[in-house]
């Protein structure tokens, strides 16, 4: 079966993925969907000093739109911020530094950011990483699992009643197509069984992603919430986690902008919150999140048993 995921995900990947198949999806968009100002709204991107995430950050100040980078380097997010700054015109662009294995700094820098201030239209859940071994963070949790998943889930968690005070709320987040070879894990989320291999442990966190946006859009009708696939795009993440993949594939990734339109069509336009809340884009298009015949659907109890999981673990950590 696995053989058979693997072979399906990379067939759809060469034909829906590439920049090519970007250029031939493009010609169905609607461009006065981006042609609208983001003065006056706020948006928290992660990981927005580079790749897809930095793209986005751009576009959407370049709308007007007030921007908080999240970013474990400052040095980087600075640099990312200045130009922004000089490229947008915009100066509405701040800096948060935080890194988002750190379980208990990802609560804290949440609850700071909801007294601090009094809006958030839009979450962005961008950063991500792929580790090539298995690494525990300071709380003795998996380094892909606390990053990829649970400060996932806490940011959600956190800014809910922010979000939910603030008009046209949406949470955003850039999962993987990766996430399609596998089905939800209720157990052993931080792989501390069995040989670790990074790539499957990542799709795995990318999977999770899509089932927490479909709970949290169950339980929150009031924000839309959405995750999608960027396509392959040629990023730093790409050229360091999968070196082979990317210099055979090189001439068929997408820019970091192309990766970035589906995040950005879905965190400005209103075509995007015409969509049902809690569902999987790639190209601006709602697309099934699972391959055919692959058996990744999990039952509704698992996908409950998994979100009480996370927030038991979740709770663990939270500052009293
Ligand atoms: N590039 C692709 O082909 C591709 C495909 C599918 C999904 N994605 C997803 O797109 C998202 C953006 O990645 P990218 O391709 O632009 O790569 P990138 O390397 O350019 O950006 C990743 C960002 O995440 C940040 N980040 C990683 N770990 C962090 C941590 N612990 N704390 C704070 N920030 C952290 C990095 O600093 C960086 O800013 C990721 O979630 C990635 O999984 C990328």
């Amino acid at each position: 079966m696995s053989l058979y995921r693997n072979s399906a995900w990379f067939l759809k990947g060469l034909t829906e993925f590439t920049k090519g198949a970007y250029l031939s999806a493009s010609k169905n968009f609607v461009e006065k969907d981006l042609e609208t100002s983001m003065a006056g709204r706020s948006f928290m991107i992660t990981g927005a000093n580079s790749g897809i995430g930095k793209a986005t950050a751009m576009a959407i100040a370049k709308k007007g739109g007030t921007i908080h980078m999240v970013c474990r380097n400052k040095d980087k997010a600075e640099e990312a911020r200045a130009e922004i700054v000089k490229e947008s015109g915009n100066k509405e662009i701040y800096v948060h530094i935080l890194d988002l294995t750190e379980t208990k700094k990802v609560w804290e820098f949440a609850e700071s950011f909801k007294k601090k201030y009094k809006t958030l239209n839009v979450l962005i859940n961008n950063a991500g990483c792929m580790m090539t071994k298995r690494e525990v963070n300071g709380e003795g949790l998996e380094k892909s699992f606390a990053s990829n998943s649970l400060a996932v889930y806490i940011l959600i968690k956190s800014l809910i009643p922010l979000l939910e005070k603030s008009p046209d709320p949406r949470v955003i987040t850039v999962s993987s197509g990766g996430m399609l070879v596998q089905k939800l894990r209720t157990g052993n989320l931080q792989s501390q069984r069995g040989r670790y291999d990074g790539t499957m442990v990542y799709a795995q966190n990318k999977r999770q992603q899509v089932v927490m946006t479909e709970q949290f859009a169950k339980a929150h009708p009031n924000i839309h919430f959405s995750v999608m696939h960027p396509g392959w795009v040629d990023t730093p993440t790409i050229a360091n986690a999968m070196p082979d993949f990317h210099s055979s594939m090189k001439e068929r990734l997408r820019t970091p902008e192309q990766g970035a339109d589906t995040v950005v069509w879905l965190a400005v336009s209103e075509a995007a919150v015409k969509n049902l809340s809690g569902r999987f884009f790639q190209d601006r298009q709602m697309v099934s999140a699972h391959l055919p015949l692959a058996w990744t659907h999990s039952s509704q109890l698992e996908d409950q048993k998994f979100m009480s999981v996370m927030e038991d673990l979740a709770k663990s950590f939270q500052p009293h």
